[in-house]
């Protein structure tokens, strides 16, 4: 008999993959920019899970392998890393993509559309990226930062999901998650979470480490992850004084996620 999801389905869930990250310490290949490594790297920490921020072409075949996960994101993207990225990408490991940006340059989409061809288990992006990357087209905004709201970009998420094979997520006010057919949406966080640089990219690493933890399901990995990252937020928001100190709040709070709080803290549900 299919199980119902509801409110109630999801935080236990949500509670469980957390849990299965802190119990299975999940080792997460981070091959990401260079303004996210210190908040990808403190974030996974203390979620439970270990990231190994490296990208040297020549470690890929001995390190890429051993890895739970794979978490590939284009930001500062460079000639030089490019084959790093296809590499670890082709590694048979499961492979989580945040396609920062991709519509700043003919060359920045082509390195994506390359590596969307590699079939990553979950792409995540802002609604500017993922309008971008489902259209192919740079008309959407050019920079990091989304131009449009999060349900702008459902339609062009499920088109991406269905032609790549991929989990598409959306982030923003609500994050919606598809695999092309089922929506799922994820309403934790706060707007000041946009004030800190790279808190996609970490909520990105979350989902890698999810789904290192726990392969079999790469929609509820990523619908929890974003939950339970926007969930952080919400928490050390009682906290925080402006960007700053909310940083180091959410990844306080993070760390200090307990059963209660996760299953009765977390808002997902699937969309009819
Ligand atoms: N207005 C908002 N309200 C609540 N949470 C938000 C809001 N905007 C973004 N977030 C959260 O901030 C994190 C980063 O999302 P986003 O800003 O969309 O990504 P990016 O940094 O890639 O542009 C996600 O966890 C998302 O849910
Ligand atoms: C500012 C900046 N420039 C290149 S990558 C980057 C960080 C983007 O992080 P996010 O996608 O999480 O906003
Ligand atoms: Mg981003």
């Amino acid at each position: 008999m299919d199980e119902v999801r509801t409110e109630a389905w999801w935080g236990r869930r949500a509670w469980a993959l957390l849990s299965a990250v802190r119990a299975r310490t999940p080792l997460v290949q981070c091959i990401t920019n260079l303004v996210s490594m210190d908040i990808v790297a403190n974030a996974m920490l203390a979620a439970g899970a270990s990231p190994a921020m490296i990208h040297c072409l020549r470690e890929v075949p001995d390190f890429s392998p051993r890895c739970d996960a794979v978490y590939i994101n284009v930001g500062t993207l460079s000639e030089d890393w490019l084959p790093s990225m296809r590499a670890a990408a082709s590694s048979g490991r499961p492979w989580v993509f945040d396609p920062v940006a991709v519509a700043a340059s003919g060359f920045r989409m082509e390195a994506c559309l390359s590596l969307l061809a590699l079939r990553p288990a979950v792409v995540r992006g802002n609604a500017s990226e993922i309008l971008a990357l489902a259209s192919r087209s740079d008309d959407s905004f050019k920079g990091v930062d989304s131009s449009h709201d999060s349900s702008d970009a459902l339609q062009a998420a499920k088109a991406l999901a269905q032609s790549s094979g991929a989990v598409v997520a959306v982030s923003g006010a609500v994050d919606f998650i598809t695999d092309g057919m089922q929506v799922v949406s994820a309403s934790n966080g706060v707007p000041m979470m946009q004030k800190i640089t790279a808190t996609g990219c970490a909520v990105t690493a979350l989902i890698a480490a999810f789904v290192g933890a726990d392969p079999s399901d790469a929609l509820v990995a990523a619908a929890c992850a974003l939950a339970i990252f926007g969930l952080a937020g919400e928490i050390g928001m009682e906290s925080a004084r402006g960007p700053a100190s909310l940083r180091m709040h959410l990844i306080d709070a993070l760390y200090g996620l307990d059963e209660q709080t996760v299953t009765s803290g977390v808002k997902i549900s699937l969309l009819p």
